[in-house]
């Protein structure tokens, strides 16, 4: 189960994150999100990743090209595109720059699922509004999941990942809300009790 912690801003917790096991960390670049980093922040939090993790830039209200660009000045390994803002020549103008790039949406958005449809390397389906600790139906995946690559998103924590993993039958799995105890306030416990349950889901 590869595992997503979103939205870390210091290298405390960059570090309980890869000591429970995350596969990945990532960065928001959105002005208005109390988990915001900006560029010089970046580059300062992908010298604690060091290489043990996939790091990951979130954007939603950011040019595609600008937020590849920023990537590849600091050394994220990926671009996330958050949200329907990103059609495919948005896609293309990302991959021009930097080689990985992951699409997030939601089911009420984007209702094609197929991993790759732009060229991403990985899909993640969330709620609505991202970054919100707001869960959603999961019914609606049962029959719909994609194959390949895919994270679930939207409201998941540590008591509700296990059922959610065991509805959906994602590839992976991403938190931010869950996992603070208050708005872009990570808690190291709760980083740590989410990874463990969604390994042992
Ligand atoms: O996290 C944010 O503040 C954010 C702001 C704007 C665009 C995207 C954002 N986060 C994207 C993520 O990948 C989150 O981890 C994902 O939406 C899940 O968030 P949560 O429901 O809080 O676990």
């Amino acid at each position: 189960m590869y595992l997503k912690i979103c939205g870390l801003r210091t290298a405390e917790h960059i570090e309980v994150a890869l000591a429970s096991g995350a596969d990945a960390i990532g960065f928001v670049m959105n002005r208005t999100s109390s988990r915001r980093v900006d560029v010089d922040q970046a580059r300062r939090l992908v010298a604690v990743v060091a290489g043990r993790a996939d790091t990951v830039l979130v954007v939603n209200d950011m040019p595609a090209d600008e937020a590849a660009r920023i990537a590849q000045q600091v050394g994220i390994d990926v671009v996330q595109l958050h949200g329907p803002r990103y059609d495919a020549a948005a896609f293309a103008d990302a991959l021009a720059i930097v080689p990985r790039v992951w699409r997030a949406t939601s089911l009420a958005d984007d209702p094609d699922l197929s991993v790759g449809a732009f060229g991403e390397e990985v899909l993640l389906l969330d709620a609505p509004k991202p970054g919100s600790g707001e869960t959603w139906d999961l019914s609606a995946l049962v029959e719909r999941a994609p194959a390949g690559k895919w994270l679930l998103a939207g409201g998941l924590n540590p008591d509700n990942v296990a059922e959610a993993i065991a509805t959906a039958k994602p590839w992976g799995v991403d938190v931010s809300s869950g996992v603070e105890s208050a708005p872009g306030e990570k808690d190291s416990f709760r980083i740590a009790a989410f990874a463990a349950a969604a390994r042992d889901a």
